[in-house]
């Protein structure tokens, strides 16, 4: 279980101080997917780098299995089983798919193995396992090959951040079936992803929305998710919008 008690989280931008995160007290529970959802600059990104220990918070403590870890880096955190993939993942020039892939998992995975992880991402395995992770690839590919790594991390804490970015939507179909088939599985462990995604909404157990460096709302999906949808569409509805029992909302 991941305790993050009164964080805040607040840089210097051009000689002013500026909060992005402020006083959020949550917890993401064990053998939950929980989505984190809002507009853009809410703080998502912010909020999943404080957890992985890219970025220290500058207020509050985060405590994970009842250890405070405020002060690991990434290293320590990633060893203590909190895996991390970036919205926009970094390159690796010299090191093949395979090699991170089994640096991921921590053994040496046969090909096939390696390969089952790029399949799951609707990835082409056997084009890509020899591919070195440099600029030749895609902003898709790579960001797929992060994904597959963090399924070979098999960790404790898993955090995608807007793992839906750059990907087609046919690999998009996919990847959720990869999200729903890691939450059936998910044991012990747990499940944060960053995600604007409708689909990807749909499958979490626990909702939370932030919204200037807050938490606007947390609960349950039954909660969170059908007002949520109301007021998305209340954004875009430019005239006045009714709700109906059964079909939801309209314009
Ligand atoms: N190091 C920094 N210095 C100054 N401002 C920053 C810094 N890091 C983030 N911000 C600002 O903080 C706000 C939150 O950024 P963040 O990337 O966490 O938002 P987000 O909710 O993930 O947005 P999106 O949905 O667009 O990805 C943004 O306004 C961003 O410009």
């Amino acid at each position: 279980m991941l305790e993050l008690k009164n964080i805040s989280f607040q840089v210097d931008a051009e000689g002013k101080d500026k909060e992005i995160i402020r006083n959020i007290s949550l917890t993401i529970p064990d053998r939950k997917l929980v989505v984190v959802t809002g507009p853009n600059g809410g703080g998502k990104s912010t909020l999943a780098k404080l957890i992985a220990g890219i970025e220290k918070p500058t207020g509050g403590r985060i405590f994970f299995n009842g250890e405070d870890i405020t002060e690991l880096g990434v290293t320590e955190r990633a060893q203590k089983g909190i895996a991390y993939a970036f919205q926009q993942p970094v390159r690796f020039k010299g090191i093949r798919v395979l090699d991170l892939i089994r640096i991921a998992a921590g053994k040496t995975l046969s090909i096939s193995d390696a390969c089952e992880y790029l399949s799951a991402v609707g990835m082409c395995a056997r084009d890509y396992v020899d591919r070195e992770v440099n600029a030749s690839l895609s902003g898709g590919e790579l960001k797929r090959i992060e994904i597959a790594t963090v399924l070979a991390r098999k960790a404790v804490l898993s955090v995608f951040d807007e793992p839906e970015a750059g990907i087609d939507l046919w690999s998009f179909r996919n990847l959720t079936e990869v999200f729903q088939h890691m939450r059936e599985d998910i044991h012990d462990s747990s499940i944060l992803i960053i995600s604007h995604q409708e689909r990807i909404l749909e499958i979490a157990d626990e909702i939370i929305v932030l919204k200037d460096g807050q938490v606007e709302k947390q609960g349950t999906r039954s909660e969170v998710y059908p007002n949520l949808m109301i007021n998305e569409k209340a954004a875009v509805c430019e005239g006045p919008f009714k709700v109906t029992a059964k079909e939801g909302t309209e314009c």
